[in-house]
């Protein structure tokens, strides 16, 4: 539904998920050992950061306060270096745990993609390919983001923090205290926020879903928006999800500011704390100048990570959506047929057919088949057919009758239900998928063109089809309209085919049938009329495709079939006629109809 929100598939979860971070740390496993070495490095850096407002207490209780130059410029140089060898640290750090979360990203996505081709037709009739996009894009990208944002590192960050604690107790128990009086607050603050965070968030991701939704349809179907002259209202609806994707953003905004400025103005309030007691301290001369700037120094960059709570939180709570998102999508068991074995199935009680190897007249037997798309709602019922090698067979009937739905079985995009089909005796779904599929040709209603050269369209890049390109097109007669191409079989198909005429479609998909030289043709005759001349053509393409093999036609046009071996009439779900073009126009029943409406004229 278009301008709807159905879209909202949205997991908003916790910010940290066990069951989903122990079964991402799979992923990271085999680079555990670059993972290892970045964390190893933590220590190192907590270091060179603990040591800055040292070596300033240093310079400054021992040389600037005694007036003392000498040993000052070997103190600078120390804290020149510390720096360096901080940044240089933190370089090889980040460097290492980007160069892991990318190597993970490629892994996930990977194996994604290959477990989305393995999935069956019934699961793309019911997910949206631009969820499929998003998953293997923006969610992915975001558990990159992961390890870009610094989450691994938060445990550096505990131990800054906990080595600051560590250090002002040491240095001053009593100060410490003072200071450390505003922690409760900042912890109250960090909790509440979480709270208020996870809310806001969830709005903002499902609206960014639908606003995401929307636009894919919208584009996708930017034709049919131009000629119904809907701009306007598509702009209209445009514009009320994009202002709400924008108001939810609001509140997080709000409270990202918000704990911003509250992180702030309690690190000025410890700061005030320490000029307050420490100042005392000075006087009371319990505590050196030194101490307090190192004090000072300490607490800010106590404060610093805690700022960036926020930015830490929403990537990790929209990682840990994203990863519920890609799981679900690995955990999706909703195989194609054949990638896993056949359920056990009762035997058809008296077939309408028996195929047999040693039978080599008798090819493909429907038996009693039965097939619904949801639950009962049976889409074909009952129907048997039997094919001879090197029969044309037709399908004939009304719109919605359940024509390509035979297709659909015989190349096993679906299983059967109820009944059986058999090639050569063996059942289909005893049949190893791959090895049916070499044996079946297929040729949709609606041929798919991919981005690529007419060569690589024919053959899709299979070596054995790449070696019959030519030869294909000529059988089809494709050869003459490649040919006048500027640039003949390497002309450019841009995406669907785009460039190129519907009859032009149709010769390259016919061709791309032939160049595979399966035994077995399934057709789906295309429902777009074209011109007299294209329509001779590809009349003249079918028979050059058809010769020498067992051909299941779907037909539309139905001079196209009148010398078919035979011809069923397939309607609402179940074969009404069965015979020759002759025959049925004799029995003066569907069929005569059929025929009798489409050449009135
Ligand atoms: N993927 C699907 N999911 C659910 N229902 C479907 C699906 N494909 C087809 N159907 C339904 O199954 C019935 C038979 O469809 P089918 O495409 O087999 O008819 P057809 O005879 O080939 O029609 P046409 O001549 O228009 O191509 C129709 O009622 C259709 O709505």
């Amino acid at each position: 539904m278009h301008f709807g929100g159905i879209y909202e598939d949205e997991v908003v979860g916790k910010m940290y998920d066990r069951r989903l971070m122990g079964r991402f740390f799979a992923y990271i496993l085999p680079y555990r050992r670059t993972l290892v070495s970045a964390l190893a490095l933590l220590p190192f850096i907590a270091v060179t950061k603990l040591s800055q407002p040292w070596i300033l207490k240093m310079a400054i209780d021992g040389h600037i306060v005694k007036g003392q130059m000498e040993g000052l410029p070997a103190l600078a140089a120390a804290f020149l270096g510390i720096i360096f060898a901080e940044s240089l640290l933190m370089f090889a750090q980040v460097y290492m745990l980007t160069w892991v979360g990318q190597r993970v990203m490629y892994d996930i996505r990977v194996q994604l993609f290959t477990h989305i081709q393995r999935l069956s037709a019934r699961f793309f009739d019911q997910t949206p390919v631009g969820s499929l996009v998003s998953r293997l894009t923006s969610d992915i990208e975001v558990l990159g983001e992961m390890f870009a944002a610094g989450i691994v590192t938060v445990v550096g960050d505990i131990l800054v923090l906990a080595g600051i604690v560590g250090i002002m107790l040491w240095m001053n128990v009593k100060l410490s205290l003072v200071t450390f009086s505003v922690l409760p607050l900042l912890i109250w603050v960090a909790f509440s926020f979480r709270n208020w965070m996870r809310v806001a968030f969830r709005q903002v991701r499902s609206r960014q879903a639908n606003l995401s939704a929307f636009l894919t349809e919208s584009l996708g179907g930017m034709a049919v928006v131009q000629l119904f002259n809907r701009e306007r209202d598509e702009a209209k609806e445009f514009q009320r999800l994009n202002k709400s994707y924008v108001e939810a953003n609001l509140p997080v905004i709000t409270w990202d500011a918000a704990l911003y400025a509250v992180v702030e103005s309690l690190s000025s309030v410890a700061v005030a704390l320490i000029i307050w007691y420490g100042g005392g301290e000075i006087i009371k001369g319990t505590l050196s100048f030194g101490a307090l700037v190192a004090f000072i120094q300490y607490i800010e960059k106590f404060f610093s990570p805690i700022r960036d709570l926020s930015a830490k939180y929403s990537v990790m709570q929209g990682a840990m959506a994203s990863l519920e998102r890609v799981f679900t999508l690995l955990d999706n068991k909703e195989w194609e047929p054949g990638a896993v074995p056949a359920p056990k199935r009762e035997e058809v009680a008296a077939p309408a057919c028996v195929s047999a190897p040693q039978n080599a007249l008798q090819s493909i037997c429907f038996n009693d088949v039965w097939f619904a798309y949801n639950g009962e709602d049976y889409v074909l019922k009952g129907v048997s057919l039997q094919m001879k090698r090197g029969e044309k067979v037709a399908l004939v009937g009304e719109t919605g009758g359940g024509k390509t739905t035979v297709t659909r079985l015989l190349s096993r995009l679906y299983d059967v239900q109820r009944g059986s089909i058999t090639i050569d005796g063996t059942d289909l779904r005893d049949m190893p998928l791959q090895q049916l599929r070499r044996r079946i040709g297929v040729v949709l209603q609606d041929p798919y063109l991919f981005s690529g050269t007419i060569a690589y369209n024919i053959s899709l890049g299979d070596p054995e089809a790449m070696k019959r390109v030519e030869q294909a097109a000529a059988v089809v007669g494709a050869d003459r309209f490649i040919r006048e191409l500027p640039k003949g079989y390497d002309e450019e198909v841009r995406e669907r085919g785009v460039n190129f005429s519907a009859g032009e479609r149709q010769l390259i998909s016919f061709a791309r049938a032939v160049a595979f030289d399966p035994e077995i043709l399934v057709l789906d005759e295309a429902t777009a009329s074209v011109d007299t001349a294209s329509e001779r053509l590809i009349q003249q393409g079918l028979e050059g495709l058809m010769q020498g093999r067992t051909t299941l036609v779907v037909a539309h046009r139905l001079s196209t079939i009148r010398d078919a071996d035979r011809i069923a009439v397939i309607h609402r779900g179940e074969k009404a006629e069965e015979g020759t073009h002759a025959e049925l126009m004799a029995a003066r029943g569907l069929y005569y109809r059929l025929y009798q409406l489409q050449f009135k004229d």
